[in-house]
């Protein structure tokens, strides 16, 4: 469905971002990208849509090629291809129904966005959408008096309306709580299931990419130096993404995320006695 071949960025400063990322996506799969800050996760993401120019390489999308496109059917070509952020890119002063909405701005005419006017069908897939993402009677509310995970409901449910064949998530729950992080992974990978969506997600955090993604990419300095299951994720695979000390670092923090959230199930359960 998707096929990146030799995919390369090199910024004006000379970074050298992502190295020759060659990559099949077939329909239906979720890939989580890890890898250290500066790995290049978020090159390679924005670099498929072209938010970021690739240096070099082909973007096959279908039998589309991105690189090769001009603007005006670049942007006849990214309605397939949705986009989810860790900020959720809301417009903030926008009820969540026009936020939902908004995904549908690459579909109707100019006019009829500008006048707020969608049609009918358009409306009423919002309202299923808000119904699957759990904010149904929150559709008339502001975005801003939303909380984190509500918002990353709504920047899900817009994604969803643009009808895309290929998700692109960027961090999407770097900005939120572990609960409401597991909240929405299982939401995102549960929706990709029922429509056999296939997602390429960027999370920092590894074991929630082990729980949730069906296939793992590791990314170090810019180069893919892994690609497998959660499964196979082994300690030495980890010390190759991120080397030995970042690695350690990680696991320390985990463990002590776990133990604070037992501890503070244990004084929960001591104060209901
Ligand atoms: N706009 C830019 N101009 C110049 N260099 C950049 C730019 N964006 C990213 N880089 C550099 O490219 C490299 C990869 O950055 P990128 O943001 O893709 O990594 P990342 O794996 O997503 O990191 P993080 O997990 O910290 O977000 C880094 O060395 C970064 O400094």
């Amino acid at each position: 469905m998707l096929h990146l071949e030799g995919l390369s960025k090199t910024y004006k400063t000379g970074d050298a971002a992502l190295s020759d990322a060659t990559l099949d996506v077939p329909k239906g799969q979720i890939i989580g990208l890890i890898g250290p800050s500066g790995a290049g996760k978020s090159t390679l993401i924005r670099c498929i849509n072209r938010l970021v120019e690739p240096t070099a390489g082909k973007i096959m999308l279908g039998d589309v090629d991105l690189v090769k496109l001009g603007k005006t059917e670049l942007r006849h070509q990214r309605r397939r291809i949705g986009m989810i952020f860790q900020e959720y890119a809301l417009v903030e002063r926008l009820t969540v129904m026009e936020n939902v909405l908004s995904g549908r701005l690459g579909y109707v005419p100019f006019w009829r966005s500008f006048l707020r006017k969608y049609p009918p069908q358009d409306i009423q897939n919002a309202y299923r959408l808000l119904d699957r993402v759990g904010l149904m009677h929150q559709a008339d509310k502001r975005a801003d008096a939303l909380s984190g995970g509500q918002r990353q409901r709504v920047g899900i449910a817009r994604a969803l309306a643009q009808e895309p064949e290929l998700l692109l998530v960027d961090e999407p729950t770097a900005s939120l709580d572990p609960k409401t992080s597991r909240q929405i992974m299982r939401l995102l990978t549960e929706i990709c299931e029922e429509r056999g969506l296939p997602a390429i997600v960027n999370i920092h955090d590894v074991p929630l990419a082990q729980q949730f993604m069906q296939r793992i990419i590791g990314l170090n300095s810019g180069r893919i130096v892994f690609d497998g299951s959660p499964e196979e994720l082994s300690d030495d695979v980890l010390t190759t993404i991120y080397g030995a000390e970042d690695w350690h670092a990680m696991r320390k923090g985990d463990e002590e995320q776990t133990q604070a959230e037992a501890d503070a199930r244990d004084r929960m359960a001591a104060l209901a006695r």
